[in-house]
């Protein structure tokens, strides 16, 4: 008799690739972040990625990080962890986990607070230096949201699609 596959992906790859994915929606030319929120028992509650609002034209608005603040990306994207927030639809998020491919940024950090998120898995600590990150992680020790780096395996998963 045969038993079970052994090279099954773990709760983690798979949350942090579904989360990848999403990221690769984003038409952001620098960096694609992802987002999947996840409940306690393991079931994927919503997902999200960075880019402008509803009714704001990714071929009008600016993806350029430098230049007056106006003409910057930063002062119109939306996060992918607040579009993963608000994105879903079933009411409380107590308890539950995001799995997002970068350290959530200090406006990120007080949604997932307040939306009663306890864990963050992150994939990339791109600017530890920054105000919005020292914030960030200074406001999730307090509130007491975890946080750990992804443990890559390494593994590759491809998909023809
Ligand atoms: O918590 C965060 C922080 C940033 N983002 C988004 C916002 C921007 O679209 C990019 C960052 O662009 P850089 O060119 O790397 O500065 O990431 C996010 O979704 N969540
Ligand atoms: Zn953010």
């Amino acid at each position: 008799m045969s038993g079970k596959r052994k090279d099954y992906i773990t709760w983690d790859e798979y949350f942090m690739a579904v989360a990848r994915l999403a990221g690769l929606r984003s038409k952001d030319p620098n960096s694609q972040v992802g987002s999947c929120i996840v409940s306690t028992d393991n079931k994927i509650l919503s997902m999200g990625y960075n880019g402008f609002p509803l009714g704001c034209s990714d071929d009008e608005y600016p993806w350029d990080r430098e230049g007056e603040p106006l003409d910057t990306k930063y002062v119109y994207v939306t996060h992918s962890e607040l579009n993963a927030i608000l994105n879903y639809r079933g009411g409380n998020l107590e308890g539950a986990k995001i799995y997002v491919s970068l350290f959530p940024c200090n406006e990120c950090a007080k949604a997932i607070i307040q939306s009663g998120i306890k864990e963050i898995i992150y994939g990339e600590d791109k600017y530890p230096d920054t105000p919005a990150v020292i914030a960030s992680k200074r406001m999730l020790d307090s509130a007491g949201v975890v946080y750990r780096k992804y443990d890559s395996s390494g593994r590759k998963i491809e998909l023809e699609i």
